[in-house]
């Protein structure tokens, strides 16, 4: 996203504490705070770093995402949390100028390993993006284009399952139960995103990656999203990046604070809130800054 999008709650939160967005700290030789591993990572990147042509964009990280678990990403805007996010699903493939050196593993396996099919990949870690982008099909078309392509149904009761459950655990299932053939660009901005993540839902992913998805959202679409987000957990790992904090406190157990490349400080996000160790995420927090 652009560095200065509103927020959820309407503003761009560093602008809005005051806080120098052009930071220019000195963090590569920052070592990261707390506790990046965890006992049964889904997904673990080791020594991740990310360029864009010239630009140093993610220096070093190390950080497991661990099973079905709610991980928050959170930072100043351009720290790199999206970049990061996208490197765990390869989306920054289709950036001709950007290029990822480390690890990164799911359940084990090197998700940049040759012979890993990306669309395959892309399945098992799917996306939400910070603005609902459903394709112009219709409700049943939205839903069903994954797994049509990944070939998961045999036939047309099969894929109305699909359908079925996909939008019953995004939420959507009543109020769309009725008009799944109208076009899914015809519903409300939070039915549209909960429409996209029906959709990622689909294919039957093992990993949600969450790139801000309430940021469009008014407060009460964005808090159908973060019940969502709660029932998910319990069937799939989620990774989340939003510029609220108060919505990092309220769905995640981790967080992950990011300040120009680096991961500072990572913990339970009980503790990143009320009692962070490193001073860059005190300020980022308390909305001082530097
Ligand atoms: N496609 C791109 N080409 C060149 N530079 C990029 C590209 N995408 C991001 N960057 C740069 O990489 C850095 C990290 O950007 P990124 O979007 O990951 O940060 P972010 O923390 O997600 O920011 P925001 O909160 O504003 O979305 C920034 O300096 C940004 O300008």
């Amino acid at each position: 996203m652009t560095a200065l999008e509103p927020t959820t709650y309407g503003a761009v939160p560093e602008e809005a504490a005051g806080l120098d967005i052009h930071d220019h700290t000195d963090v590569s030789d920052y070592k990261t705070i707390g506790s990046p591993f965890v006992d049964n990572p889904k997904m673990s990147a080791r020594n991740v770093n990310v360029y864009y042509a010239d630009k140093h964009a993610i220096m070093d990280v190390s950080l497991d995402i661990g099973e079905n678990e709610v991980i928050a990403m959170i930072g100043p805007s351009g720290c790199g949390k999206s970049t990061f996010l996208r490197s765990l699903n390869r989306m920054n493939d289709i950036i001709p100028i950007c290029r990822v050196d480390g690890d990164i593993k799911l359940d084990g396996e090197d998700i940049y390993g040759t012979g890993q099919d990306t669309v395959l990949l892309r399945a098992r870690v799917g996306m939400v993006f910070q603005k609902p982008n459903p394709f112009p099909k219709s409700i049943y078309e939205n839903v069903a284009y994954g797994p049509k392509i990944h070939g998961l149904a045999h036939n047309k009761a099969e894929m109305d399952e699909i359908v079925e459950q996909s939008l019953r655990r995004a939420s959507l299932w009543d109020e769309v139960k009725d008009v799944l053939d109208k076009p899914g660009t015809g519903l409300s901005g939070g039915q549209q995103q909960r429409l996209c993540i029906a959709r990622a839902i689909a294919v039957s992913p093992e990993v949600i990656l969450m790139d801000e998805p309430c940021s469009a959202l008014d407060p009460i679409a964005t808090a159908r999203i973060e019940e969502l987000i709660d029932e998910l957990k319990e069937r799939f790992t989620i990774a989340i990046v939003t510029h609220s904090m108060q919505q990092a406190a309220r769905v995640s157990q981790r967080t992950a604070y990011f300040h120009l490349g680096k991961l500072i400080e990572v913990g339970e996000t009980k503790q990143i809130f009320t009692m962070p160790s490193h001073e860059l995420t005190e300020n980022y927090i308390t909305g001082r800054f530097g």
